[in-house]
């Protein structure tokens, strides 16, 4: 990381316009789960709590295309809607050679937001971009108990195995089932 930041503060750095940044209590990461890292709940939730309001790190949809896909960090990326910075200034090369500047790249989502794994049967957490002001915010679905996993859904296309993969059969059919969770929000 850069070593730009100091212990100072500006005058601006004071104001009180700052976008208000929410961790739901009750939150606790887990070391070693069958998927790796993940979040679960240390204690009831309510449904519609706000878990965590995530800062997201825009990627540059070439370098993300020529450097970031190759590494870990791809694993931890959503899709997130690309818009040139300087108004109609493209990136200094268009992506996989196309002719036409990207509309779509890949986003680093800061905090909790990247330690959430994937579960179709159980999602019990939704997401929503705030493309302005580059926000995540992850809200609970419905109630959830102390000890469950928080879990979103990756949507169908995975890049690793499943470990829930045998439970999928008793997933929704109807994957507007699901959108209507999410309307729920
Ligand atoms: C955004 S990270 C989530 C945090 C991650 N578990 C960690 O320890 O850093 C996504 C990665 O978690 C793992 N993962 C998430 N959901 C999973 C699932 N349902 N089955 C297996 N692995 C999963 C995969 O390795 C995936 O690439």
């Amino acid at each position: 990381m850069a070593s730009s930041v100091t212990g100072s503060f500006t005058s601006s750095t004071r104001s009180n316009d700052g976008i208000p940044l929410r961790r739901a209590e009750g939150l606790m990461l887990v070391l070693n789960t069958p998927k790796g890292r993940g979040v679960f709940a240390s204690r009831d939730i309510p449904g519609r709590t706000v878990l965590e309001v995530c800062p997201v790190l825009v990627l540059d949809p070439v370098e993300n295309e020529e450097h970031i896909r190759n590494t870990e960090l791809y694993h931890y990326t959503y899709n997130w809607p690309y818009t040139a910075p300087n108004q109609g200034k493209i990136p200094r090369k268009q992506v996989n050679g196309s002719s036409k500047p990207p509309t779509m790249t890949q986003a680093v989502i800061l905090g909790l937001g990247s330690m959430f794994n994937h579960s179709a049967p159980n999602q019990n957490v939704g997401w929503e971009r705030d493309i302005d002001r580059q926000l995540m915010t992850y809200t609970a679905l419905r109630d959830i108990k102390a000890g469950e996993e928080l879990c979103i859904s990756y949507g169908q296309r995975l890049t690793f195995k499943d470990t829930e993969e045998e439970l999928h059969s008793q997933s929704p059919d109807d994957w507007t089932e699901v959108m209507n969770y999410i309307d729920f929000i």
